[in-house]
């Protein structure tokens, strides 16, 4: 039975970037036979500019009736004056939530033809494959309470709660012993103990979890030294785990390790395996409208989409051959291009990508 993808480009970037990932899907499903029917849907500016939310109901139904979803990326300054209670980020984060979407994967993996394009000597990131496992819909992202009040001096007092219960600690930790598993078998939970109670008591979670999983080895790292030993040492890493803000934050600096930010895809999935698929960037509205950025996370996303939410695994490896392919041939978007490499734009990668996946034929 054909498989439904809810398509929400989203703001800046997104719709340039989407385009790419979905010229994949249509190949895959004009050329090698994959059952699926894409649909569009609004989230971010985007639908805050046509419906007055950057989540509206219609679009929380599609992606509630989809198989997966594919997101390209929300926000931007035209929208930056309005209440964060509307804000296209806002529209994001609503959709996490609504779906469940509790465990957030990021792998971190340097393709080897890209060893150079990293900012740090490729002996310290060559054969680099980590997985940042992150939590991402508790934490102080969503906790209550949170605002801005006016104290009786007049003065004004901003607050947000971090907050996590033990079951929603348990649950992704388990997700990511689940993942050691399959991998090096490693282990490290990143966390403010030494300072945040909420997060004294992830680490107590973790060693109990951890009981159940004899062949993981566990460690712990406070998150200031684990963003220093990412740019340290990063493959003395398998798998980390931490919550929705120090992941957000440490993923995007294990991004730059491969490379380039444009090179990091995501899952979200829930427990009953749906998920939404994107880029770990933003909307990047520096480069946005110029069709140079990197559409190869979103590609690399729609990927992990096939492994993850169509059990389509054999497709997917076809994705990652072809991503290796056009790194094969020298081809680079700015931000992972060097002398001497050819310098192409977002569609022409895009173009490059279903230009390998068919001669793979
Ligand atoms: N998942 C999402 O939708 C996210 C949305 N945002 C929103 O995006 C907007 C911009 O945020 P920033 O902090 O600037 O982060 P950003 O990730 O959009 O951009 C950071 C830097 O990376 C570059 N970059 C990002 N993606 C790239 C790609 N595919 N190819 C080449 N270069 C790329 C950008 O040009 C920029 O210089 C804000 O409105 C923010 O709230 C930020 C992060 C995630
Ligand atoms: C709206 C933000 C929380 C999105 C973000 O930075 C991310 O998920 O990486
Ligand atoms: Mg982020």
């Amino acid at each position: 039975m054909s498989k439904k993808i809810l398509i929400l480009p989203g703001d800046g970037i997104g719709p340039e970037i989407v385009n790419e990932a979905v010229k994949v899907l249509h190949c895959l499903r004009d050329d090698f036979g994959l059952e699926v029917e894409l649909t569009d849907g609004l989230v971010g500016g985007a639908a805050y500019d046509a419906h007055g939310h950057p989540l509206p109901e219609q679009t929380v139904a599609l992606a509630r009736a989809s198989d997966a979803v594919l997101l390209g990326a929300v926000g931007g300054a035209k929208w930056e004056p309005l209440p964060i209670a509307v804000r296209p980020e806002k529209g994001l984060l609503g959709l996490r939530a609504e779906l469940g979407l509790f465990a957030n994967l990021r792998p971190a993996i340097l393709y080897p033809q890209l060893a150079s394009a990293s900012t740090l000597r490729p002996e310290v990131v060559s054969g680099l494959d980590i997985l940042i496992v992150r939590e991402l819909t508790g934490g102080i992202y969503f906790g209550q309470p949170r605002g801005v009040e006016t104290l009786d001096s007049g003065e004004r007092r901003g607050f947000n709660t971090l907050v996590y219960t033990e079951s929603e600690i348990e649950r992704i930790l388990r997700v990511a012993f689940d993942s050691a598993m399959r991998r090096d078998k490693r282990v490290c939970s990143v966390d403010k103990a030494n300072v945040l109670e909420c997060t004294e008591l992830w680490r107590e979670v973790a060693m109990r979890v951890g009981q159940d999983y004899p062949e993981v080895e566990l460690s712990h790292m406070y998150v200031d030294n684990a963003a220093m030993q990412l740019v340290r040492a990063p493959k003395q890493f398998d798998v980390m785990v931490t919550t929705n803000m120090f992941g957000d934050i440490l993923s995007d600096c294990a991004a730059m390790l491969t490379g380039s930010i444009g090179m990091l895809p995501s899952a979200s999935l829930n427990a009953s395996g749906q998920g939404m698929y994107e880029p770990i960037h933003g909307s990047a509205p520096d480069i946005a409208g110029k069709g140079v950025a990197n559409p190869l996370a979103t590609i690399l996303s729609t990927s992990m989409m096939l492994r993850y939410s169509l059990n389509a695994a054999e497709q997917a490896e076809r994705v990652d051959a072809a991503v290796s392919t056009v790194l094969e041939q020298g081809l680079r978007t700015a931000d992972i291009a060097a002398d001497g490499d050819r310098r192409v734009g977002t569609a022409e990668m895009g173009d490059a990508v279903v230009a390998a996946l068919r001669a793979g034929l």
